[in-house]
């Protein structure tokens, strides 16, 4: 059964909460990241002394001081270039450093969370968003944190250190080069927003090159059934011109701001050296060699900034991914820190329950369940009647719009995600086995279990035999790459990851429903086994398997019309009774599945 929801996609933190998370994660490394502000401002200071070096020549020439001065000169400049060359080094060390951490735990706790996220959530966000977020968005970030973020340290406190080196000198002169800063926010407020949407806008084009080259290739048999070559030609090279016109259009972009940046760059300078002029004519307020230094320090501003403004495609997109991995971590969706409270007991109350997918079509009216502890209740009924929506309110991965799903007295949703994994268990049709050894795939709902749990877990589900016959017994590879389960096998995995979790609670949605006839008989009965001394709802498409349980539930169009044991419900004649008399007619035939299936929906 294909599990469905009403959920929205995966969230995206704004800027702001971003930022917060990202302040929290250097809080825990504070004397790293003060040593890299500390290593990048000495470093960038050092980077500053031959400037200040040279204008104190200016002032020692115009004073008439011989060549010997010189060689200071350079001894000073030798010393400062090593010093500016290791503290860089250092600073960028521990910037990578800083970074690496905070992207790792950013990472670690996405995935974390990724994994926690209820199934409907996942599928109606889609996993592709969640894959990107976990590989690309990752991937962007890294690539920011080793190649652009020291320099980007770098380049902003060189900037921040320029200016107060300006200031020092002489006020005056630090308010004329400051015009440069709105004349520069000016640029960066007209160019910014146009540049996202530039870069976007490329991307698609160049994607759709691609497409356009990939689908010419795949189709290349038909295109010479038909004849077709010209108009693919053509239309590889629509999409490349338009890809074309795109990629000139940021690079232009880029170049309009360069050029913008050089005219602030310009008049900044001219008003430097306007001041500087006046303060040198008027009693010589400050010396030529200050005058110098001002100048070159102004002049190079402009340097760190322009590299920032070329990495600014790899900062956005990596402030993207991190808001969009920060975004999953905040999620609602996990819930992952409840109430505190914890059940007491494993009895399962389903109240007065109301839901609907859209908004409009109810599709569960006023439905309430009790299982008592260690009870095993079937819900059965028709195609459509509202089991998989009830079963997954009972799991906790849908929320009623009404009413309340408790276990052990407590609201599910007042539970945490792990407290709530911890209780309850679901098993659904769609049973996936992840790639890797298969003790790591049943080490998944216990991770602490050891040999003889894995292999009492697998005895428990009669899985023990056919494991030990893989090529490499319980270490085997399977899942996507690896060795292929048949859907009973991989039944049988989630049946004994359910064994291995023991939770009080489980819930069985279909989960005999894949094999045939003969393997869902053995299925079944290794579900009861796995359910044994739980409470367990398990929605039964099989009347075997109601047959079994304490009591059954009959559910149609969205209501409890049945509930009581088997032989009360066969004996009353209604509902549950028809259903069953038809089964075993069928079943005497022994038909397949899908026929029990169809006939179970009254087909
Ligand atoms: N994501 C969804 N969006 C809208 N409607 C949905 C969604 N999922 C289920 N429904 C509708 O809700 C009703 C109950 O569906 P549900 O899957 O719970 O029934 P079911 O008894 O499990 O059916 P089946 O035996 O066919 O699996 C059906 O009418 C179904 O079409």
């Amino acid at each position: 059964m294909t599990a469905k929801t009403r959920t929205p996609g995966l969230p995206i933190a704004t800027t702001k909460q971003a930022a917060l998370w990202i302040r929290s994660q250097l809080a825990r490394e504070p004397w790293r990241a003060a040593l890299a502000v500390l290593f990048a401002v000495v470093g960038a200071a050092a980077i500053l002394v031959p400037v200040y070096v040279l204008g104190r020549l200016v002032d020692d020439v115009l004073a008439g001081a011989d060549t010997s001065v010189i060689g200071a000169v350079i001894v000073q400049i030798l010393l400062a270039a090593l010093a500016a060359g290791v503290l860089a080094g250092a600073a960028n060390y521990l910037i990578s450093k800083v970074g690496e951490t905070v992207l790792a735990n950013l990472r670690e706790r996405a995935l974390e969370h990724a994994l926690l996220l209820p199934l409907p959530v996942l599928e109606k966000a889609g996993k592709g968003d969640l894959l990107s977020r976990i590989n690309e968005d990752v991937a962007a970030i890294a690539k920011f944190v080793s190649n652009v973020l020291p320099a980007a340290v770098f380049s902003l406190t060189l900037v921040a250190l320029s200016y107060v080196a300006i200031f020092s000198i002489d006020y005056r002169i630090g308010l004329g080069a400051s015009i440069a800063v709105p004349f520069g926010l000016i640029v960066l407020w007209v160019y910014l927003p146009r540049v996202g949407p530039t870069i976007a806008a490329e991307r698609v084009a160049m994607s759709a090159r691609s497409q356009a080259l990939v689908s010419g290739m795949q189709g290349l048999p038909t295109v010479h059934a038909y004849g077709l070559e010209n108009d693919q030609l053509n239309h590889i090279d629509a999409a490349s011109q338009r890809a074309r016109a795109r990629i000139l259009s940021s690079t232009q972009g880029l170049s309009r701001v360069v050029s913008a940046g050089k005219i602030v760059q310009y008049i900044g300078l001219a008003v430097v050296f306007y001041i500087s002029f006046v303060l040198i004519r008027d009693d010589q307020q400050i010396t030529v060699g200050e005058a110098t230094i001002v100048a070159l320090l102004f002049y190079r501003l402009f340097a760190p900034m322009q590299n920032l403004l070329f990495s600014f495609n790899e900062i956005q997109a990596a402030v993207e991914g991190i808001r969009r991995l920060v975004g999953l971590i905040n999620s609602e969706m996990v819930r992952e820190k409840g109430s505190g409270t914890e059940p007491q007991g494993a009895g399962l109350e389903l109240e007065n329950l109301q839901f609907s997918y859209d908004g409009h079509t109810t599709v569960l009216h006023d439905v309430s369940i009790s299982i008592a502890e260690g009870e095993r209740v079937a819900l059965v009924g028709s195609t459509g009647a509202g089991k998989t929506t009830v079963a997954a309110i009972a799991a906790g991965t849908l929320k009623p719009d009404r009413g309340q799903a408790k276990i052990g007295g407590v609201d599910l949703s007042e539970l945490g995600s792990k407290t709530l994994r911890k209780h309850v268990a679901i098993i659904s049709q769609e049973v996936h086995v992840f790639s890797g050894p298969l003790f790591e795939d049943l080490r998944l709902a216990n991770p602490f279990a050891d040999h003889d749990a894995l292999h009492n877990a697998l005895h428990t589900v009669g899985a023990l035999h056919w494991v030990e016959n893989l090529p490499e017994g319980i270490a085997t590879m399977v899942g996507e790459g690896g060795y292929q389960l048949t859907a009973a096998q991989a039944q049988q995995v989630a049946l004994a990851r359910l064994v291995l979790a023991d939770p009080a609670v489980a819930i069985l949605d279909e989960a005999t429903a894949e094999a045939g006839s003969a393997g869902a008989h053995e299925l079944e009965h290794f579900a009861y086994e796995a359910t044994q001394g739980r409470t367990a709802l398990i929605v039964a498409h099989r009347l075997t398997q109601a047959a079994r349980a304490d009591r059954v539930v009959v559910l149609e169009r969205g209501r409890v019309i049945e509930d009581g044991p088997h032989a009360k419900l066969l004996k009353s004649k209604g509902r549950y009774a028809e259903l069953w008399s038809a089964w075993e007619g069928r079943a005497k035939d022994s038909v397949n599945d899908d026929d029990i299936e169809a006939q179970q929906a009254g087909t």
